[in-house]
């Protein structure tokens, strides 16, 4: 047998022992010090963005959390806008918005089926219905080829502040307080203070025109965002839906917990309820990032069709209970702006939707004994 003159054994030899003599080679020692520093600067690097290293950092599990605080957690309910009932129809285009929009369901003739959902806001399923209630209509469109959007709006003009830290202490401050069943003056005070675009908002939304019911109220969304042409030219918007010859208010006094909601279903089983979608086109100078500031009057509007809602149906039986209005799951023609509430409100709709799904579901306190009828 010939011995080798090479002194290393190979690596079919002895792997193992190949292995780590050449990594505890001198020359390596500098090598792997500088790949440890590498990786603990990627660690550190996670740990920041996954805020461990920032307990002050918010996040949306602390965002629901305050929800939970403030209204209890009502386990299988949405943990905001928890109060709420399902509807479908369709969308028909006027094909007004293909100028600005490549969406498919703005071409002309365009038709789409929607479900959505009718809510009040506030996490408390069974809150009482009233006048001040902010009432929200979120939808869901079913284009062509799978695509979705989903978007959810509200009867206010406004946005009360202009960030998710923002929101997180508007709970804090207008949180009930046990001994007074009234917010704390101190606390809505300081909130103020640390929040100068919410007096403002708080003065639009307190002052403005309330709606009977659902069917009569206009729906906005609020945030803005960017309608994408054929060219890939971008045109800032901001939706609304506009009642289309609402029902007569009824003169009757408001009765029972759910008048609202009542109300909204007797409509919708004696006729089918008519919207507007309508786009309005920011100007330069128009803020897209602060959802407090309302554009100034005359700006172009661009009717992009007409919504028909003909059924109603409990959350129970109904196609929106189990399902999130993530106001980023959009199409191609829409994209979200540089508005940071839209990446917010998605992260924190995705925890509350993964909390409630892992939860025994109770019936809703809103329950629908016939669902609308299906004329169109
Ligand atoms: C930082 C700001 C916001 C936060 C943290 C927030 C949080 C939430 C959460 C946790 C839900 C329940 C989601 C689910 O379980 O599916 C919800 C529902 C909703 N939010 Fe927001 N929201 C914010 C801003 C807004 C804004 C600006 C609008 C504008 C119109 C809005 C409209 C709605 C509507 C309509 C619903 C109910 C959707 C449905 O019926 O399922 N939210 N929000």
């Amino acid at each position: 047998m010939v011995e080798s003159s090479n002194p290393e054994p190979t690596a079919r030899q002895d792997g193992s022992r190949y292995a780590l003599s050449n990594l505890f080679r001198t020359s390596m020692l500098p090598r792997l010090a500088l790949i440890g520093v590498v990786l603990l600067a990627l660690a550190g690097a996670f740990a920041a963005t996954a805020g461990w290293l920032s307990p002050q950092r918010l996040t949306p599990e602390k965002i629901v959390a305050r929800f939970e605080e403030y209204n209890g957690v009502h386990p299988g309910f949405r943990r905001n806008h928890a109060k709420g009932v399902c509807v479908s129809g369709v969308f028909e285009s006027s094909g007004e918005g293909a100028a600005i929009s490549r969406a498919s369901l703005f071409r002309p003739d365009a038709s789409v089926p929607v479900f959505g959902r009718f809510a009040l806001a506030g996490g408390n399923p069974f809150m009482a219905d009233s006048p001040a209630a902010v009432r929200s209509l979120a939808l869901n469109f079913a284009l062509p080829d799978r695509e979705l959007w989903r978007t959810g709006m509200n009867d206010i003009p406004v946005f009360p502040v202009k960030d998710a830290q923002g929101f997180y202490d508007f709970l804090a401050a207008t949180r009930p307080d046990p001994k007074t069943g009234k917010p704390d003056p101190a606390k809505m005070e300081a909130f103020l203070k640390a929040h100068p675009e919410a007096p403002a908002a708080l003065k639009l939304i307190t002052g403005r025109q309330m709606a009977e019911g659902f069917a009569d109220a206009t729906y906005n969304s609020l945030n803005a965002f960017e309608f994408v042409d054929a060219h890939g030219t971008e045109t800032p918007v901001r939706w609304s839906v506009m009642p289309v010859d609402p029902p007569k208010p009824d003169a009757a006094p408001e009765e029972g917990e759910n008048y609202l909601f009542d109300a909204l279903a007797g409509e919708l089983e004696s006729a089918p309820l008519r919207w507007r979608l309508v786009a309005t086109v920011g100007e330069p100078g128009d803020s897209t990032s602060d959802p407090t500031i309302p554009w100034p009057d005359g700006r172009r509007k661009v009717t992009l069709g007409t919504l028909t809602l003909d059924r109603v149906e409990d959350e129970e039986h109904g196609p929106c209970r189990d399902v999130t209005f993530d106001p980023l799951i959009l199409p191609d023609g829409i994209a979200s702006s540089d508005d940071q509430i839209l990446s917010a409100r998605s992260a924190a709709y995705a925890v509350s939707f993964r909390e409630r799904e892992g939860e025994t579901k109770e019936p809703s306190a809103v329950e629908i004994a016939n669902p609308g009828s299906d004329a169109k």
